[in-house]
């Protein structure tokens, strides 16, 4: 496994190594071992998967604390452009944000720890899989805008296809009043 790491702490890229033959392929998702050796937590509760065809737009998401949650996402099927922002009040990176090219074909991974807001575009019809260390907890789901204009964030796609829930999703300095004073 392949670990990048990026600019902003916790926030990881990881690429297994894809075994192929004549059957097809395998990689390991998610070994515990390697990821006690990285620091990175090892106990997930709940594993998602969604389908979104291309131009489908979902985010920006994340859990409020005590349900706050770490991700970690990949493609089963497709491609997809993930996000992943800073949203930690007290981090030196936070509004920094970074993406991942997530591909069915490379297998790549990206680990998103608890604090960001999370969110991808489906560059080709995509099934999505992620593991969570929390469990869903509708009272403390949270968000920004896609769009926002503080975090500006490219996604390299015109007029996305965005759930009415996710266009009721409040910018940036509305979420985080305190770190704009
Ligand atoms: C996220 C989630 C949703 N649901 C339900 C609620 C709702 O009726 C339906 C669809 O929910 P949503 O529209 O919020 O699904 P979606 O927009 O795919 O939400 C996901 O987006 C990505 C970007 C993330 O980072 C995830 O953490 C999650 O927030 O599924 C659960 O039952 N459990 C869950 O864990």
């Amino acid at each position: 496994m392949q670990v990048r790491e990026t600019s902003i702490s916790g926030l990881i890229e990881l690429i297994p190594r894809v075994f192929e033959d004549e059957r097809g392929y395998f990689f390991e998702s998610y070994n515990k071992t390697l990821f006690a050796t990285l620091g990175l937590p090892m106990e997930f509760v709940q594993d998602n998967q969604s389908f979104s065809v291309k131009g489908v737009l979902r985010g920006l998401h994340m859990q409020n604390d005590p349900f706050a949650q770490g991700k970690l996402v990949r493609v089963i099927t497709g491609q997809v452009l993930d996000v992943a922002v800073d949203l930690r009040p007290d981090s030196p990176t936070f509004g920094q944000y970074e993406t991942f090219l997530l591909d069915a074909k490379l297998a790549n991974m990206a680990y998103i720890p608890e604090g960001f807001g999370h969110g991808f575009v489906a560059l080709e019809d995509s099934i999505f899989s992620y593991k969570c260390t929390n469990v869903y907890n509708k009272a403390s789901e949270a968000g920004v805008i896609w769009n926002d204009p503080d975090l500006n964030i490219n996604w390299g796609v015109s007029n996305p296809i965005v759930s009415e829930k996710d266009m009721e999703l409040k910018p940036l300095r509305e979420v985080f009043p305190t770190v704009f004073v």
